[in-house]
């Protein structure tokens, strides 16, 4: 028998999630059956959405979530053991999975993708999730040409820093916005933006006018709230926006959402398309973006920054530091 620990929610949220809103609960798996393996959990993911998703599911519930880990026991021939896995199990050390059994969020698990010799830890963030929403949030929705100006919130994020990266890749002007000197040093010397700016302390505005005279084609929109609305005033005829995430908001109480400017006349005026996202959607296609993604980063063309906390007990710690932008990168825990 294995001994296994996870986190289970027993609290809906109200605010910043509080350390008494979990409860590490340790209980005995029982005996893999036919077509399952047993994971031994060594990285795990913590997201915005573990935040957003809180109120969908009746409490108590195990905390979901992407995690890498490596096989441990088998009964499915396509996974022996040592292989090592992708899955949903979220936040707990060990778990039992039957890789055939895919949700509507993610497959049951993968095998980690040929990383040639980088850290497995990748998986949670160029062969996961992460690496697919900026790979279609972005190129599918946007549809980004070369020369075009592109703007992106939470620039310094997962998610933002692979969209720029890859904006550049494809040949855009890139303007990033996140919240430390820094994150936006980070971006302009080593990711190769062309501008980036702290939106804590800038007028974004004014800092528009100057940074995009020209106007913005695309903008990949992390966080929502008022830096939105202003950005999408400094959108172009047939601008694309694709909105993956509204951050600002989601420790907010969602029956008191602040207010933004109407947007609707410069929707209307500049004929722009405007288009939210579910990575979800591609779940059968992630393959593609993890095969481009990966090739880009072994040619050197884009990296991927790992923002790692320690320890099973400190996974509490990383999540609430992530939703306060501790992170450059992503935010991960190491087991
Ligand atoms: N649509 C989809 O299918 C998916 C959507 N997402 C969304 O993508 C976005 C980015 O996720 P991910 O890259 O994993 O997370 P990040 O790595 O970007 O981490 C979260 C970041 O959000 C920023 N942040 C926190 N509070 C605020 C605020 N009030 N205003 C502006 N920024 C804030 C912080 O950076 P800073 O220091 O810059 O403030 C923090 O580092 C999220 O909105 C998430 O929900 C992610 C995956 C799939
Ligand atoms: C699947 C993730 C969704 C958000 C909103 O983060």
């Amino acid at each position: 028998m294995v001994k296994a620990r996870k986190y289970v929610v027993k609290k809906y949220f109200e605010g910043v999630p509080k350390r008494d809103d979990f409860e590490i609960v340790e209980y005995e798996l029982p005996q893999i059956k036919n077509e399952e393996i047993l994971v031994k959990t060594e990285w795990v993911s913590v997201d915005p959405y573990q935040r957003a998703y809180n109120r969908r599911f009746p409490v108590p519930y195990d905390q979901f979530g992407f995690q890498v880990g490596i096989v441990e026991d088998t009964r499915n021939p396509r996974f022996p053991v040592g292989t090592r896995v992708v899955t949903h199990k979220g936040w707990c050390d060990y778990s039992i999975v039957n890789p055939n059994e895919n949700t509507v969020m993610a497959k049951g698990a993968y095998k980690l993708p040929d990383l040639k010799g980088l850290s497995p830890s990748l998986g949670l963030s160029i062969t996961s999730m992460t690496g697919a929403t900026a790979y279609f949030g972005f190129l599918e929705i946007c549809q980004p040409k070369a020369g075009e100006t592109v703007a992106i919130t939470g620039a310094a994020g997962a998610v933002g820093s692979l969209v720029g990266q890859i904006a550049k890749i494809k040949g855009c002007k890139v303007i990033g916005f996140a919240g430390s000197d820094e994150k936006v040093q980070w971006l302009q010397n080593t990711l190769g933006f062309d501008k980036a700016y702290n939106y804590k302390t800038v007028n974004v505005h004014e800092t528009l006018k100057v940074a995009a005279p020209n106007g913005i084609d695309c903008y990949f929109d992390n966080v929502g709230g008022e830096i939105s609305s202003i950005i999408i005033s400094h959108m172009n005829n047939f601008g694309r926006v694709s909105v993956c995430g509204s951050i600002s908001a989601y420790n907010d109480d969602v029956t008191q959402l602040p207010r933004v400017p109407l947007l609707q006349f410069d929707i209307v005026s500049k004929q722009l398309k405007i288009q939210g996202f579910l990575i979800h959607f591609w779940l059968d296609r992630w393959h593609e973006a993890f095969a481009d993604l990966t090739k880009w980063l072994l040619e050197g063309k884009l990296q991927m920054k790992e923002h790692t906390t320690e320890g099973f007990d400190k996974i509490y710690d990383a999540f609430v530091g992530m939703l306060a932008g501790e992170n450059t990168g992503k935010a991960i825990v190491k087991i």
